[in-house]
């Protein structure tokens, strides 16, 4: 007999956020190591330790991060105009009216649908896309999980908002645990969500979280993991893998706001971290934000670099430099070949490899077999789910020749 889904939600079948809702978590579960374990058969040896996949306890409600569109919409039924928010339908711009989601925050999406009631006592207008006017776009909510600061960005087409006091004052007083609200300004036609411009309109502009014993600054754009129950394990997973004792010097490689590398080299637990770290991360303002995530929690053993890991990787091998441990961990396309040739020739003792697309991971991984390691553990995270994207972490050391 077929098992029954063990979640349902009305737009499920428009919305193109959970594809694998309607199939039972441990099957999604199952489904997910199946998969790495086939993309990974042929690079494992006799030795290596394929780890059972890491889901979550309950897996609802996990996204940190809520963004909404707003949309104004004459109501034929009672000949009244009407502001809609939710997600976008799959493949479209049509705005799917939607006042619950099984993976959002539920406190992040309770904001929202206040952003939306009060829009009308503040003269605030839904932005329209085709006609590329009105006033607001977006709104997005970041929670911090450990923290439960909460921050709003509103992102407006314009900068001149005059009800801007009143709404916010109206709009903190329904939601106390508002600690800040920042006006992003973004007036290109365009689907990208974020402007360049900001402005704090209450608070300090950014939120703090912890993550592994560690405070986290985030702004409106920062990168930051969605899952932050998952993040815990996924860091942790990946720090222990790199077996630190204290000593080593460690390369963070696509190190975002420098979250990874400043957990391990601070160590995890109380258990050791490392003596340097080194983060390279191609977009500066994400290099800015790990300057000042590890200025804010007194680690003054880390640098980071702005610079093309592949490139900077080159140079470190060309001055003859080399490090104990790189983690690195890639966008979805994986690393490049100057890269994995530049980490083989400054040679760490152990490589740990976290990335959101398996398929890349292994072909990455193939190079590194060929070029003299071997895959000591491979692990995957589920961070994601109800969809069919996975998490995977696997560590590497040189074969002995
Ligand atoms: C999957 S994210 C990882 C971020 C971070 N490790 C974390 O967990 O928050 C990948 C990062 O690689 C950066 N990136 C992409 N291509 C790069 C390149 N060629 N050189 C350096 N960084 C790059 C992106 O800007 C992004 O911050």
């Amino acid at each position: 007999m077929k098992k029954k889904p063990t979640y349902s939600c009305p737009i499920d079948n428009r919305c193109g956020g959970c594809s694998w809702l309607r199939v039972p978590y441990g099957q999604q579960l199952a489904r997910k190591q199946q998969h790495v374990d086939e993309l990974f058969a042929d690079l494992i040896d006799d030795g290596t330790q394929c780890l059972p996949i890491l889901g979550m306890k309950v897996p609802l409600h996990y996204r940190n991060k809520v963004v909404s569109p707003f949309v104004g919409i004459y109501d034929k039924r009672t000949r009244r105009r009407r502001i809609l928010c939710g997600m976008y339908e799959r493949g479209t711009h049509w705005v799917i009216d939607s006042s619950e989601c099984l993976i959002e925050n539920a406190q992040a999406k309770a904001i929202i649908l206040t952003i939306r009631d009060l829009m009308p006592k503040f003269r605030i207008e839904p932005y329209d896309e085709d006609r590329d006017e009105g006033f607001l776009r977006h709104a997005q909510v970041r929670v911090g999980h450990n923290s439960g600061e909460v921050m709003v960005t509103l992102v407006t087409r314009t900068e001149q908002f005059p009800t801007a006091k009143k709404f916010v004052r109206a709009l903190v007083s329904r939601h106390p645990e508002i600690t800040t609200v920042v006006q992003n300004v973004n007036s290109r036609k365009t689907n990208v969500i974020m402007g360049d411009k900001e402005r704090k309109l209450y608070g300090p502009g950014f939120i703090l979280d912890t993550l592994c014993g560690l405070s986290f600054r985030i702004s409106s754009t920062s990168f930051y993991q969605v899952n932050s129950t998952q993040t815990e394990v996924l860091y942790s997973t990946a720090i222990r893998m790199a077996k630190l004792t204290g000593t080593e010097t460690v390369m963070d490689a696509y190190c975002g706001t420098g979250t990874i590398g400043l957990v391990a080299v601070r160590g995890i637990n109380g258990e050791p971290g490392a003596a340097k770290l080194i983060g390279v991360e191609e977009r500066a303002d994400a290099v800015a934000d790990a300057r000042n995530n590890a200025r804010h929690n007194g680690i003054d053993n880390a640098e980071f670099v702005a610079a093309d890991a592949g490139a900077y990787m080159r140079e470190q091998a060309e001055q003859g430099r080399s490090v104990d441990v790189l983690f690195m961990d890639p966008p979805r396309a994986g690393s490049t070949p100057d890269f994995l040739k530049a980490a083989c020739s400054i040679s760490p003792k152990r490589i740990v490899y976290i990335s959101c697309n398996p398929t890349t991971q292994a072909r990455d991984a193939k190079y590194l077999i060929e070029h003299g390691y071997r895959i000591d553990v491979l692990q995957p995270v589920d961070m994601f789910p109800h969809t069919d994207h996975v998490e995977c972490v696997i560590s590497m050391s040189r074969s002995a020749l």
